[in-house]
């Protein structure tokens, strides 16, 4: 172990409204040896999980275009957003979760998962690390509309679409989600459905 960096740390709620907002300050030892004292406000709403569905004999892949409130405040005209599918963990392990979430969104009941990256989504400021997964389905596992849970109000609609019609709307700047670029990424570079 090396030296530690950190020390001093204190947490002040500053909303707990639906999730947690805290303003936290800290000791930092800068590299040349001198201590700042610096404070932070982290956004934390537990962890995520999120999975690229794909078939590969029909070479399609599922997203999922919802309104995101955040983003129609920054720049994204009509607010929606085409994402994979995912969640929030709530106490879930990550594999329950993405399970659970893409049966919940997308109407598809799927058996088995690969869990391929863990990653932080926005580490200036929120402490919520995303468990990204891929999944085959295929028609048969087709149980239900998705689109949601109507007890949060969720509008979810359900994209199918060919892969190449998915990779051209990365190129053309209409996918705009960044977990959503990360999985199509990985599946151009495995060859998940060449
Ligand atoms: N009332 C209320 N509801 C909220 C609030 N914030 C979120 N919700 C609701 O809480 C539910 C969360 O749904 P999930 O499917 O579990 O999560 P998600 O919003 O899809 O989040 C996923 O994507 C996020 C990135 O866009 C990820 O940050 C997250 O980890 C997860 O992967 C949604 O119905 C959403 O509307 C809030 O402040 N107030
Ligand atoms: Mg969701």
């Amino acid at each position: 172990m090396g030296v530690e960096k950190v020390k001093n740390i204190e947490s002040t709620l500053l909303s707990d409204n639906y999730y947690i907002l805290n303003k936290v300050t800290f000791d930092y030892m800068m590299k040349s040896g001198v201590w700042v004292n610096q404070m932070r406000e982290v956004y934390d709403r537990g962890d995520g999980a999120g999975i690229l569905l794909y078939n590969r004999e029909k070479k399609t892949v599922i997203l999922t275009k919802q309104f995101r409130m955040p983003t129609y405040l920054n720049d994204n005209k009509d607010g929606m957003l085409v994402e994979i599918a995912a969640g929030m963990l709530d106490k879930d392990n990550p594999e329950a979760c993405i399970i659970r979430e893409t049966g919940e969104e997308t109407g598809y009941c799927l058996k088995k998962v690969k869990k391929i990256y863990e990653a932080y989504s926005s580490p200036g400021v929120m402490t919520e690390k995303m468990h990204f997964f891929i999944g085959e389905y295929t028609d048969a596992m087709k149980v239900g509309e998705g689109g949601g849970l109507d007890s949060e109000a969720e509008d979810i609609e359900v994209l199918e679409m060919p892969f190449e019609k998915a990779i051209d709307m990365l190129n053309n700047g209409e996918i705009v989600d960044t977990r959503t670029i990360v999985l199509l990424q990985y599946a151009i570079i495995h060859k998940l459905l060449d």
